[in-house]
């Protein structure tokens, strides 16, 4: 991961970009869905009709927007007139600095004393002891600063609290095997009464449509309130972020904890970690939701943004920051965060946080100046995948009677999701993504690639295609991800081409189907990304790509995955799995629940069954992305 530091985010990015707010589809979008003639989803030809491709230029030396396959780059290069119009922009590092916009000094000068040695991923760089700001870095040349501010979040109640509603399935949450493990833990609650929050949270629960908790939820929050440190997995789209941020809101405000207020130093009761930008942004959001109306702030710091601008809100009061781990470490190297009144500590993701790619951030964190020990803090993580290594590596940060809580199988896929598997070859994957893209129409889908490159090709055949397309990825700019974001959750793009740097976490109401043009190279990699659909009870359809030359070292846990899912087993995909691995003593397992505290001896989850997936802590294309 830090050989991938984003490089002033804004503007350095090496590849070709896709700039939807910058006139993709910009006044043609409602032409394309409102199909005059059925363009969009009626008939498939249509989406073929005259080109109008064009709005690639090349900037910069290095832009990798060339040999897009069988594009022509002329294509790339011209008539501005249709749907992809300026839609992808080839950037070389060769062009870095030269956009002006982006030198502005704002956020030079804010640093203070560090103690870390921590290299902020985004802009700037520190060294031990020293304030070194970030014009003072020799490796930093003239690289641009990062400038964007997001927009201003509405005030409106009804924006904040806006939600989705819960599926048909929601009940059924009820049915799955829940195990704790550990000394003493406290019971469950059945409902949000027991959970004796205070009147403004519970007007906040009710408002944002909980009706009753999730099982996460149940024995989560008890747990929290208790005081516990804990490990907690549950499958994707079950509401573990709920889970942990009521019991943390309860008890600050059964503490009365102080109302913030402006000081250039913020000391934050609790710091939450999360992987990606996007996700840390949602978590803040749902923070906001949850802690309306009270005294509690909180706060969010990631890259890509204006560091002076996240500066200047941490200042306006600060008791809960969300932050990516660069960015948080950043503002605590900056004196700006201080950990001396620290309680909580999540690590959302928990077993992404503690991967190869981020554990000596993590480290870096719990070791940073005025952090309260593991026995002084309360540390709560949460993920729906735990390989049994990091498990046993979460256990450094964790007291050592935490509670590890499973609710179904551990690294499981969400039972909600149907999922299918297509045998395809390399060369056939785009004809058949456009296939299916034709049957499923204006149906909000998230097509995962591996790699940044692959996003901005796809995304352009679909465009060209007439397919409204928008994509996210590490190479864009803050700006650009989170227009992407938006187009794609208001309907404005219904397709969104997507790298890993979205497989966790995201939030997005009705995505109804979740395409692997790509499979991951690992399959709590794949559990992650088909729960983006499916979630809160709804259903949703997840369709695999399956490339028999390049994904046959995953084919036995997707055996597992699918068939601990209760789903069908292709039987070409189960002589894959034998084949692949030349033994007869492969059985799927046909589970319904498994316990799988490390602590308890052998793993049963997904990441160690038969012992196949040997990338549990590796780097996987992801890290490649910019995340955080
Ligand atoms: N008790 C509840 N009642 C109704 N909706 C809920 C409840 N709990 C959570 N939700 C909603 O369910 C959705 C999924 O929740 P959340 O994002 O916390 O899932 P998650 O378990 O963290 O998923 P992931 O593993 O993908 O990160 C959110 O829209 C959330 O507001």
């Amino acid at each position: 991961m830090d050989d991938w530091e984003e490089e002033g985010t804004a503007s350095s990015a090496p590849v070709s970009s896709y700039t939807p707010n910058e006139g993709a589809f910009s006044g043609t979008q409602t032409d394309m869905l409102k199909g005059d003639g059925g363009e969009f989803g009626s008939d498939g030809n249509s989406w073929n009709s005259d080109g109008n491709r064009g709005g690639f230029s090349g900037r910069g030396s290095r832009g990798r927007g060339r040999g897009f396959g069988r594009m022509d780059q002329s294509e790339f290069s011209g008539g501005n007139n249709g749907m992809c119009e300026n839609g992808f922009r080839g950037r070389g590092r060769g062009g870095r600095g030269g956009r002006g916009g982006f030198r502005q000094g704002g956020d030079h000068g804010e640093g203070g004393s560090f103690g870390g040695g921590y290299r902020g991923k985004d802009e700037d760089f520190f060294a031990q002891g020293e304030d070194k700001g970030p014009s003072k870095d020799p490796t930093a040349g003239d690289r641009p600063k990062v400038t964007y501010i997001p927009p201003t979040l509405s005030e409106d109640e009804g924006s904040i609290f806006s939600h989705y509603e819960t599926g048909i399935n929601f009940d059924k949450y009820d049915e799955i095997l829940v195990d704790v493990s550990g000394t003493n833990p406290p019971r469950a609650i059945l409902t949000f009464d027991e959970a004796a929050l205070c009147q403004s949270l519970k007007n906040n629960v009710a408002k944002s449509g909980y009706l009753k908790p999730t099982p996460v939820q149940k024995h989560g929050i008890p747990i929290i309130a208790a005081g516990r440190d804990l490990m907690a997995c549950a499958q994707t789209g079950s509401g573990k972020t709920a889970a942990f941020l009521l019991p943390i809101l309860q008890q600050l405000m059964a503490d009365g904890v102080a109302a913030s207020r402006f000081s250039e130093i913020q000391e934050p009761e609790a710091v939450i970690v999360a992987p990606t930008r996007e996700l840390i942004n949602q978590i803040f959001l749902e923070a906001r939701k949850f802690s309306y109306g009270t005294c509690v702030r909180p706060v969010v710091v990631y890259g890509g943004v204006s560091t002076g601008y996240q500066i200047r809100e941490i200042s306006r009061g600060c008791n809960i920051v969300c932050g990516t781990p660069g960015r948080l470490l950043d503002m605590i190297g900056r004196g700006k965060v201080a950990l001396n009144k620290l309680r909580y500590l999540v690590l959302d993701e928990a077993d992404r946080m503690l991967d190869m790619g981020f554990e000596p951030d993590m480290r870096r964190l719990v070791g940073s100046p005025g952090m309260p020990s593991k026995e002084n803090r309360q540390t709560l993580m949460f993920s729906a995948t735990y390989p049994a290594d990091i498990q046993r590596l979460a256990a450094d940060f964790l007291k050592t009677d935490y509670l590890f809580l499973a609710v179904g199988i551990v690294g499981g896929a969400c039972s909600d999701v149907e999922q299918t598997f297509v045998q395809v070859t390399k060369f056939s994957k785009r004809e058949q993504l456009l296939d299916l893209l034709r049957t499923t129409g204006t149906e909000r889908t998230m097509v995962f690639v591996e790699t940044k490159r692959q996003a901005d090709f796809i995304a352009t055949l679909l465009c060209q295609e007439k397919i409204p397309t928008t994509s996210i990825h590490g190479d864009r700019e803050q700006r650009e991800r989170e227009q992407a974001l938006a187009d794609f959750r208001s309907g404005k793009c219904p397709i969104l081409v997507a790298t890993s740097v979205a497989a966790r976490g995201l939030d997005i109401p009705d995505v109804q189907h979740v395409v692997n043009f790509d499979l991951p190279n690992n399959v709590d990699e794949y559990v992650h990304r088909i729960g983006r659909t499916g979630r809160c009870g709804n259903t949703g359809r997840a369709v695999s790509f399956y490339d028999p030359e390049h994904d046959d070292q995953l084919a036995r846990s997707l055996v597992t995955i699918l068939s601990k899912a209760q789903q069908e087993v292709p039987s070409w995909l189960e002589e894959s799995a034998f084949s692949a691995h030349g033994t007869s003593s492969f059985v799927p397992q046909r589970k319904s629940f498994a316990s799988t505290d490390s602590r308890q001896g052998p793993h049963l989850g997904s990441s160690q069954d038969n012992g196949t997936n040997v990338q549990l802590a590796a780097p996987n294309a992801a890290d490649e992305e910019e995340w955080e």
